[in-house]
């Protein structure tokens, strides 16, 4: 008998019969939810977390600051509006161990949290967590003064032994892999002794509004931090030591997950609202107000949130998605189905996320009957009639969600493991069908 267990199920993707009109709540960001854990439990008091995003990276994190000491309570929220964890720091302390799973966030920023703790803390994840780069992290640590126990590949698995308190003080790094090398070290920089300045070296950076993301909440929470941006020096960040505060934040919406949705409308010439959309933000999924409105769709964005339309034409794009990179499997997507030819740039690192993103959207788009090659740093993607077949995943959460995109122009795609979309959009399944009033 075929197996069917979650990783081998095959999930029909929804046709669109016709033009979408729908509005779609998406939870809360990753990006945001994990920094605000970090923040909290590094804190000096408690903190609430409102409306934060409950998926399988965030869930990890909250297990990892759990293992280590921070009592993360569920509540309320501070007037009883709306769901909320409160977050209690504590000493931080080993023995533990943190699963890291695929998750790039825990497994990049919380080591240096392990280096403050008092014990061996060991990190483990994912057979895909051995391969994605992590030496950034464990070099400055080292430099920085933390015992780290690794099998010297600068990768996981690997023990920290915290010293319950950390030198710090200057650090170079080359962040071209990761950007998340850079928010690692800073989100924990004021608890260092001198803090931290990180000298970015390597010669491109990719995500720059993540590491905006990094010093703006690190702000909010009363760190001071020099930036390139603040008129300090280019490719150096700098973090003085001192507490930091408790805070009340409400968690945005994560925008790079609202992208199938906004990809809908563009694509089936349809409509989408996402209420709460953020009128100023740091999340990379912002720019899908550009790059989808050059792609064909159109935006307004009101008090009620974002209400992007689709004109009925996709076009394609020239872009460099070097500072958006996570957004590259859902543009790929759309433009596998529009009217001229596409190429994306700026973007070699994502060979190392989840999975090698430009070979699995080459690979699957191909065997759809799509004509898409690999280049140096990005793809270039001639549209061309697709036909049905079984769009693969490779565990990677936003392989899935391009592929329901194809579903929905395309009959009869069946994606592998749509259940991957657990990393950061459990409810993603439930959320398609109901948008297509399925
Ligand atoms: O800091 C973050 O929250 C992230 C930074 C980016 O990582 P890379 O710079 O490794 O691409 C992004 O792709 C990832 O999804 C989330
Ligand atoms: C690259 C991504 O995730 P991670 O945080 O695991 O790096 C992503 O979500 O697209």
């Amino acid at each position: 008998m075929a197996p069917n267990n979650a990783h081998t199920a095959l999930w029909p993707a929804p046709h669109a019969s016709g033009a979408v009109d729908a509005t779609v709540h998406v939870p809360g960001s990753k990006s945001v939810t994990n920094r605000a854990l970090v923040l909290a439990a590094l804190a000096s008091e408690p903190g609430w977390l409102r409306r934060p995003l409950r998926s399988r990276d965030t869930l990890l994190m909250a297990a990892a600051l759990r293992a280590m000491g921070v009592e993360i309570e569920e509540g309320m929220g501070p007037e009883g509006t709306g769901e909320a964890w409160r977050v209690l720091p504590t000493g931080l302390r080993g023995p533990a161990t943190v699963d890291v799973g695929n998750a790039g966030t825990v497994m990049r920023f919380l080591p240096p949290v392990a280096a403050l703790a008092d014990g061996p803390i060991r990190f483990d994840g994912d057979p895909r967590s051995y391969e994605r780069p992590l030496n950034g992290v464990i070099d400055a640590l080292r430099a920085l003064g933390a015992r780290i126990d690794d099998d010297g590949r600068g990768a996981l698995p690997l023990t920290v032994h915290g010293g319950g308190a950390l030198d710090g003080g200057p650090v170079e790094i080359d962040a071209s892999s990761s950007s998340q090398f850079v928010s690692a070290l800073l989100l924990s920089g004021p608890r260092f002794n001198q803090g931290v300045e990180v000298r970015h070296t390597g010669s491109t950076l990719p995500s720059l509004p993540h590491i905006r993301m990094t010093v703006d909440m690190l702000r909010a929470v009363g760190a001071q931090v020099d930036t390139p941006e603040s008129g300090g020096e280019p490719n150096v960040w700098r973090v003085t030591p001192g507490a930091l505060l408790g805070r009340d934040l409400t968690i945005e919406p994560d925008l790079s997950n609202a992208q199938p949705f906004l990809a809908a409308a563009l694509v089936t010439g349809g409509k989408v609202l996402i209420p709460d959309w953020p009128a100023r933000t740091t999340q990379p999924g912002d720019h899908l107000r550009e790059i989808f409105t050059e792609m064909g769709g159109s935006c307004e964005l009101t008090e009620y949130g974002l209400e992007f339309t689709g004109s009925g034409a996709v076009h394609g794009i020239d872009v460099d998605l070097g500072e958006v990179g996570e957004l590259t499997p859902g543009i790929a997507a759309v433009a596998a189905l529009a009217d001229s030819p596409s190429t994306l740039r700026g973007v070699s690192h994502l060979r190392l996320h989840e999975t090698d993103r430009l070979a699995a959207l080459t690979k699957e788009i191909n065997e759809l009957g799509g004509d898409v090659t690999e280049t140096a740093d990005g793809l270039h993607i001639r549209p061309r009639p697709l036909h049905g077949g079984v769009f693969h995943t490779y565990d990677d959460h936003r392989m899935a969600t391009a592929g329901a995109i194809i579903g929905l122009a395309v009959k009869d795609v069946q994606i592998e493991n749509v259940a991957t979309t657990a990393k950061t959009l459990p409810d993603f399944p439930d959320l398609w069908t109901g948008m297509l009033g399925k």
